[in-house]
């Protein structure tokens, strides 16, 4: 057949986001392989979970996208290693691009990112960690990646969206006003879904109702696939910082996480709780400190909000709570809404503004996908 192509996949991760995520793939894979003129097959050889893999070290046997629980059920074995990942798909014995897709938020997978990369493999991911952890991986990655700094030509590819905004177009919006020459000089807003919906939930704007107990709010948050896989991560700022590390990076700042100032919603008495469910157990204790929050704001005609900024001229950024009038754009969010303000030198004093849901699987997912097309345009491409 004419221009056609494969593509060797592999799944590290089945979650939240990893389930709809296959969904999806099982539509993209079906519309890829009809195409008439540029037919591209995508192979899924290897897919785990953290305990249990699916994959055939001798005949690469594909995983059925539809059966995948119940065969991981029958016949999942020990996952591999991140770099015996790598080396499993270099050897497939033939040829077609090799991605892997990290659906977890495992930081020793993050952490493996160059090794993929150098061999040629591209990576997709949600996972904030690579792009806000040390500087030094972040600085690996991009100095090896076909689209990082040096556009060597050589390496795989490396995409990220959902790893700010979930599904929403912030890195592909940053990245062009950086590649077309604007300069960006300060990121603010809401950067965390959880931290959106927990409080528009326990304190609406007047006439939006009572509002819910603070402790309540989050079990809804968690249910709800909004969290990390362990809450505290969203509650105690981390997660709201890892975005602004990755935006900042993106916009030429040497910025580690420990310099930015975080404001932890994390009672003290719960700092050391061995778990997230013993957390979440907990939490309710300490609704009335909230309570206070709240009413102290109310009194003065305010609510509550959990918003980020980094100012890229200064370098000064922050972490934390902050009180808005109920008619301002980050007061009135509604759900789990993202709102994120780039003031660049183009768009002067009114900001580009990008909002919408912010958390959650299927939106999450939507991001991963729109990213592995993304590399699969410009590796498949005749
Ligand atoms: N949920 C959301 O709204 C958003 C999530 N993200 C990011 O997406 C990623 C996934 O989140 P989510 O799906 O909610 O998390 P989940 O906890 O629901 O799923 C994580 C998955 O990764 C698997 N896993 C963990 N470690 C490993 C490992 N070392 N090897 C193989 N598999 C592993 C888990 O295995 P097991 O099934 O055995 O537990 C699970 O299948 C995270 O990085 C998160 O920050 C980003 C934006 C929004
Ligand atoms: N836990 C995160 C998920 C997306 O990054 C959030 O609540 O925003
Ligand atoms: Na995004």
């Amino acid at each position: 057949m004419a221009g056609a192509a494969d593509v060797i996949l592999a799944i590290i991760g089945v979650g939240g986001v990893g389930k709809p995520f296959l969904k999806q793939l099982t539509k993209i894979t079906a519309r890829l392989a009809k195409s008439p003129s540029n037919p591209v097959f995508v192979k899924v050889v290897y897919l785990a979970r953290s305990q249990t893999a699916l994959y055939d070290r001798d005949s690469y046997k594909q995983v059925d996208l539809q059966y995948w629980e119940q065969e991981l059920a029958a016949r999942g074995t020990s996952p591999l290693s991140p770099s015996e990942v790598a080396e499993f798909l270099t050897k497939y014995p033939q040829s077609g691009h090799r991605i892997v897709v990290d659906n977890t938020s495992d930081p020793t997978v993050a952490a493996e990112y160059p090794t993929f990369i150098r061999q040629g493999i591209s990576v997709v991911t949600p996972n904030k960690k690579a792009f806000s952890g040390p500087l030094a991986l972040w600085e690996s990655i991009i100095s090896v990646a076909q689209n990082g700094r040096n556009e060597s030509g050589k390496g795989g590819y490396i995409y990220h969206e959902s790893s700010v905004g979930a599904g929403l177009p912030i890195i592909n919006t940053l990245t062009d006003l950086l590649v077309t020459g604007d300069e960006v000089r300060k990121i603010e807003g809401v950067f965390s879904g959880t931290m959106s919906f927990l409080f528009n939930q326990f304190m609406p704007v007047p006439g939006a109702g009572k509002g819910m107990d603070f402790a309540a709010a989050v079990k809804i948050a968690q249910q709800s696939g909004f969290t990390e896989p362990d809450p505290r991560d969203d509650l105690n700022g981390m997660d709201v910082a890892r975005k602004l590390v990755i935006l900042a990076r993106i916009s030429g700042m040497k910025l580690e996480l420990e310099g930015i100032p975080i404001q932890s919603l994390i009672p003290n008495e719960l700092e050391s709780c061995a778990s997230g469910a013993e957390f979440l157990e907990k939490l309710h204790e300490f609704d009335s400190r909230m309570d206070e929050l709240k009413a102290s704001a109310e009194k003065d005609g305010k609510v509550l909000r959990y918003v980020g900024s980094i100012d890229v001229i200064s370098g000064e950024s922050k972490v934390g709570l902050q009180r808005f009038d109920p008619s301002h754009p980050i007061g009135g969010l509604k759900g789990s809404d993202n709102i994120i303000n780039f003031y660049t030198k183009r768009y002067g004093s009114k900001p580009l503004t990008i909002q919408g849901a912010g958390a959650g699987g299927d939106i999450t997912a939507m991001g991963v996908s729109a990213d592995l097309l993304r590399v699969i345009r410009l590796t498949c491409t005749r």
